[in-house]
């Protein structure tokens, strides 16, 4: 399947991996690009040694292209863009700010720049600084989010941009991209089926927790306090949701006691496999999600399913 962003990225299938941090290390990303999508490394708040080695590691492992996420509020982001600059690593992904002050730096070492964006707004200044795509996040999705939807965003920022658009969050299977390209995306991104992928060196903890979980099971905390976050509900995010009742009430809130709830929470879940009192970022699509599956099998369901909608489902009611 040729979309604008195969052509743009040189792979086989419009599937990006999403660049969650702590989790999406060269074991998964590699998969995902020998599997033909864009296997994406997370910068998250690692500093550079510990990014570099997993750049060196998917070097040996693949020779497709493949990408690094650069999260905006990690205090290495500088050294991440200037390792990305100095790995040439072919793609970068933003997440959680906005990159315009790196983008002359990407430009210069021809790395193709895809931020993604929680807005039309965001989406037209990126188009504008030069992106070569920019990725759609919905609110649906784990990790750190926006305040819209998917469906909703996503054709509004198709009109608004030329540049590709990829879809992210909620898309869970073939029946999701097949929306997302019914809504004028050129590919999808995806985090949350990726966690329980074999290649994916997430806790066996965090991954059960995945599989078990219901339509329902995800909360997002830090609404009022700090930066929004999608993940599993469990006895971190009760303690969260007690302690923003009661800052809700103050006048003068206290963010240090967000903050230190939050440090090293992702890393009690995706390494220690601590379910309750860990980060387990997660999308809603969660749910949706009943097995472990290599990236390439992953892959592979996604494209054959994308394919028979597009081909047959929709065609019996356009005649
Ligand atoms: O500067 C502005 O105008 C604001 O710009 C933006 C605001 C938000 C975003 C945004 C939303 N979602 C994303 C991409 N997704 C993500 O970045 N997801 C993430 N999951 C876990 C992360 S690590 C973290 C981060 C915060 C708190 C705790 N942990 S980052 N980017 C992008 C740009």
């Amino acid at each position: 399947m040729q979309s604008k962003i195969c052509a743009l990225l040189g792979i086989k299938y419009p599937i990006i991996q999403g660049g969650m941090a702590w989790i999406a290390d060269a074991s998964l990303a590699g998969a995902v690009s020998e599997a033909g999508g864009l296997g994406i490394i997370a910068g998250g708040n690692a500093p550079r040694e510990v990014v570099q080695a997993e750049i060196r590691k998917i070097k040996k492992i693949t020779d497709k292209p493949f990408g690094v996420n650069i999260m905006l509020l990690s205090p290495f982001a500088q050294d991440i863009v200037d390792l990305v600059c100095e790995e040439n690593v072919p793609v970068v992904t933003t997440g959680a700010g906005n990159p315009s002050k790196y983008m002359a730096r990407f430009k210069e070492h021809k790395i193709k720049v895809i931020p993604v964006v929680p807005s039309v707004a965001l989406g037209a200044r990126m188009e504008k600084i030069g992106a070569d795509a920019v990725v759609v996040e919905g609110m649906e999705a784990g990790g750190h989010i926006g305040k819209l939807t998917t469906m909703s965003m996503v054709p509004q920022v198709v009109d608004a941009l030329t540049i590709p658009v990829i879809a992210a969050g909620g898309v869970g299977d073939g029946r999701g991209m097949a929306a997302a390209l019914m809504l004028g995306a050129d590919g999808v991104q995806v985090g949350t089926r990726f966690l329980i992928a074999k290649e994916c060196t997430v806790h066996e903890n965090y991954k059960a927790r995945i599989i078990k979980a219901r339509d329902v099971d995800t909360t997002v905390t830090c609404q009022h306090f700090g930066h929004p976050v999608r993940t599993i509900k469990n006895k971190l995010t009760r303690e969260y949701d007690q302690l923003e009742k009661k800052e809700l009430r103050s006048d003068t809130p206290d963010l240090e006691k967000f903050e230190k709830m939050g440090q090293g929470a992702l890393r009690k879940a995706v390494v220690e496999g601590d379910i309750d009192y860990g980060s387990i970022m997660a999308g809603q699509i969660a749910g949706l999600i009943k097995k472990e599956e290599t990236a390439k099998e992953i892959i592979e369901s996604y494209m054959n399913e994308t394919k028979e909608i597009m081909a047959s489902r929709c065609s019996h009611w356009i005649k």
